[in-house]
């Protein structure tokens, strides 16, 4: 087992070390990713207006901007690192060192940094639709945006799906996200999903083999989405995206947030007598469980009721019930999730076809 006590570190990259002591990026990463200057950022977000401002993170503010780049113009989306943040600068670095090595269509395109003065920016490929997370109202709620369909969020969930599993296996080296929520799973102008925030990305040995966990020296991420293994044991697997992606699904499927599935899974169990709260219950087997008592409406978001084949529900609930489980050894790997999702997107468009204008009404008294 390999241990890391950074979370960067990539031996393929000459001068890598002596940079990050300096808290700079390497000149070899400078070859692959372009470094722009403060003062073209600052234009291009007109020196950061507030107007210009489209989110914050834990990172700090992200602004809106346009940049020419190699003479064609691009809408960029501009991540400031606020300069009282010390854990900032090690995922400043990790992320693009990580992102300038990779290309995918699911992975959101790094299209520069700028470290300037006290200054660090990351330059990305501005997503036109936002957010996961905003399409399901999650974020400081209601936002109006219009709901997604069913079919629309298999889709989404599909290429999300391939590209973590592309990061466990398609890259030279396995890379593990850390990070999975619907917040970090951004949509371009055609709804093609990307898997952003890589700043806690941890990079494995060799991708050939089966990606080899990583110890780390404290847990970082998103309560709710961390894997319980995870949390107690510091290590970190493949596995563990595996986990935060299925808390995804669910949340895609009751279009609520983790805190209001988990409670209300939570009062369902109290009111049958069964258990104390537990944070890693398996949410899916708790939505199941609502059906099955027929309270389906109170937890699945109610834009989806009747929209849902039965024959999907059963290959979707089963895929996210596994990607759930306590014992990380039976969770499926990215590649099977990607794969019965696609399962579950054909069954519903076979289960479309014939059902056109009657839809799918007593799919929650089937089960
Ligand atoms: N490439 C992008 N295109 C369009 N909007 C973006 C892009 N990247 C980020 N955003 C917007 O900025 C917001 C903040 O993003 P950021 O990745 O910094 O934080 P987060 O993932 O929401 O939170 P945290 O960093 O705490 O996990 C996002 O919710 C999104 O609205």
């Amino acid at each position: 087992m390999r241990i890391l006590t950074k979370c960067f570190g990539f031996p393929d990259l000459k001068d890598t070390n002596s940079s990050l002591q300096a808290n700079q990026p390497s000149t070899q990463i400078e070859e692959l990713c372009n470094r722009f200057s403060l003062a073209e950022l600052r234009k291009s977000t007109n020196n950061f207006h507030i107007r210009r401002k489209i989110g914050r993170g834990s990172y700090g503010d992200v602004f809106i901007g346009c940049i020419c780049i190699q003479g064609e113009s691009k809408q960029i989306a501009v991540k400031r690192l606020e300069s009282n943040s010390s854990h900032g600068i090690s995922e400043f670095l990790n992320e693009i060192q990580l992102l300038c090595q990779i290309r995918h269509p699911n992975l959101v395109p790094l299209l520069g940094f700028c470290s300037e003065k006290e200054e660090k920016l990351l330059v990305y490929k501005y997503m036109l639709k936002g957010t996961l997370s905003d399409h399901l109202n999650l974020a400081d709620g209601f936002n109006n945006l219009e709901p997604l369909s069913w079919k629309k969020r298999l889709e989404i969930c599909i290429g999300a799906a391939r590209g973590l599993h592309y990061l466990h296996t398609g890259a030279k080296r396995s890379i593990f996200h850390r990070h999975v929520k619907p917040a970090n799973i951004v949509l371009d102008k055609n709804w093609v999903p990307k898997l952003t925030d890589f700043g806690l990305s941890l990079q494995g040995p060799n991708s050939m083999s089966k990606p080899k966990p990583i110890v780390v020296e404290r847990i970082q991420g998103t309560d709710g989405f961390m894997a319980p293994e995870y949390c107690m044991n510091f290590i970190f697997t493949d596995k563990c995206d595996v986990y935060s992606f299925g808390v995804v699904l669910v949340i895609v499927l009751c279009g609520k947030d983790f805190d209001s599935i988990f409670w209300k899974i939570n009062e369902l169990d109290k009111s049958k007598n069964s258990s104390l709260p537990c944070t890693w219950k398996n949410l899916a087997l708790g939505v199941i469980d609502f059906v099955q008592q027929g309270k389906g409406e109170e937890i699945i978001d109610p834009i989806l009721m009747g929209k849902i084949a039965p024959e999907c529900w059963e290959i979707f609930m089963d895929i996210t019930q596994r990607c759930l489980l306590l014992d990380p050894i039976e969770r499926p790997i990215m590649g099977e999730v990607e794969v019965e999702l696609e399962h579950a997107l054909a069954l519903q468009q076979e289960a479309d076809a014939i059902n056109s204008d009657t839809g799918f009404s007593l799919i929650f008294d089937h089960l």
